[in-house]
């Protein structure tokens, strides 16, 4: 039996995280999890998995579900709870999905207590990739991806040695403008943008593929993941999200995982991890149905967040925290309705700027950065 503390189970990625334990109930036992301040999804996820701990970063919100849940399960509260959550002496594995750098500080500490990480909080790798994945080695924990193009990277991997990869290759799908000119981007809506043409996710990850940068954030966790220099990671549109990201070889192979997008199955993959289990309920890949799958070259010149993330994971430093903060900042005010669409891009262009790259950040380093960008973009605002 597997023991997994879950953080963010309210989210689309908890949400389905949740759906496989229940497959599994003789594999898995959920024995911690936190929300942000979804005391429904909270409610429902005691009574379904009855686990030890739960953790609402929310302090309105945690002491809603106290009043009614106390007694039912330990009920915790703000980050520290996050972290004991991260930390669950029972807890084998840590399936990291909330969303933003919010993730990084329970990650170190669930690697600091030996777990096993199954991560979709990309954030996290962007902001301090250095810090975790050096953490990780000096525990010997595995960071497991559970992010599609990772997981499928990771996938085509299987039994390869790292110094045979000529490179990896991102597939992207566009995104909910794929098919708009610039100028037409100019006064598109928050609900056009929330509407992926293949995925249903939370908020801030569909924004950030209709800007591109949720690609540019994949190369940068890429990097981390596997350990890579940006030459050679590439990114490739593809329209279906089929094919979730290719491996090509020195002898000129290129291995590639592909079936329908459904998240179940890469998450699935990371708790399984080296086996493989049916996916109750997921769709199967008939390629003679699909009959053809499309692929184009990206255009840095129409996806700028792209660019952006490109130039700092290549100059790195405190540069990637700079891109994380300011494109969550940027993202939160475009969902409120506080800035337009186009206007995310130029927020992170203007933090990239004007930010001075600290070398090998340690983390209260990237604490700093991450508030003095954040502060940086709300000055712009107002
Ligand atoms: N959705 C997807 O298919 C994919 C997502 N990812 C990555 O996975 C991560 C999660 O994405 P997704 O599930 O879509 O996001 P959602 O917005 O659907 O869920 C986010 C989760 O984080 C919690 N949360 C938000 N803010 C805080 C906070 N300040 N403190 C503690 N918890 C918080 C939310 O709680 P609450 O709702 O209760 O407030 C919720 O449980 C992201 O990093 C994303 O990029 C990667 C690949 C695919
Ligand atoms: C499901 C998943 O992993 C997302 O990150 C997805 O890849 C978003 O798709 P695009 O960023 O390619 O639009
Ligand atoms: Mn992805």
């Amino acid at each position: 039996m597997k023991y997994i503390s879950l953080l963010g189970a309210s989210g689309s990625i908890g949400k389905q995280t949740l759906d496989v334990i229940d497959a599994h109930r003789e594999k898995f036992r959920l024995i911690a999890l936190s929300v942000g301040k979804n005391v429904e999804a909270a409610k429902q996820a005691i009574d379904q998995f009855q686990p030890e701990l739960v953790a609402v970063a929310d302090w309105q919100a945690f002491s809603a579900l106290r009043a009614e849940y106390n007694g039912k399960a330990k009920i915790v509260a703000g980050d520290e709870g996050l972290i004991e959550v991260a930390t669950h002496p029972k807890a084998d594995m840590v399936v990291n999905a909330v969303v933003g750098s919010i993730g990084l500080v329970p990650t170190l500490k669930a690697i600091e207590a030996g777990k096993t990480i199954a991560i979709a909080n990309k954030e996290t790798l962007v902001t301090a990739g250095h810090i975790v994945t050096e953490a990780a080695n000096k525990h010997d924990v595995a960071l497991l991806p559970v992010d599609s193009e990772h997981s499928a990277i990771f996938q085509c991997l299987q039994g390869e040695q790292p110094k045979t990869i000529e490179k990896i290759i991102l597939t992207a799908s566009g995104g909910s403008f794929r098919d708009r000119t610039r100028e037409q981007l100019r006064h598109v809506t928050v609900e056009e943008a929330l509407r992926h043409p293949n995925w249903s996710m939370g908020a801030k990850i569909t924004i950030d593929s209709a800007t591109m940068m949720n690609k540019g954030l994949e190369v940068i966790e890429a990097h981390w993941l596997f350990q890579l220099p940006y030459e050679q990671i590439d990114v490739l549109l593809h329209r279906e999200s089929i094919v979730h990201s290719l491996v090509q070889f020195h002898d000129s192979s290129i291995i590639a995982q592909l079936g329908t997008p459904d998240m179940r199955v890469p998450i699935q993959y990371a708790l399984t991890y080296p086996d493989r289990l049916e996916v109750k309920g997921a769709k199967k890949l008939h390629l003679a149905e699909v009959g053809k799958l499309h692929f184009e070259a990206v255009d840095f010149d129409r996806y700028r967040c792209l660019q952006f993330a490109y130039e700092a994971g290549k100059k790195g430093g405190s540069l990637p925290t700079v891109l994380n903060a300011a494109n969550e900042e940027a993202v939160a005010a475009f969902l409120s309705g506080r800035i337009s669409f186009l206007m995310i891009e130029e927020l992170i262009e203007r933090a990239l700027a004007q930010h001075t790259i600290i070398h090998q950040p340690t983390l209260d380093d990237i604490r700093a950065v991450d508030e003095e960008t954040r502060r940086y973009i709300q000055s712009l605002l107002t």
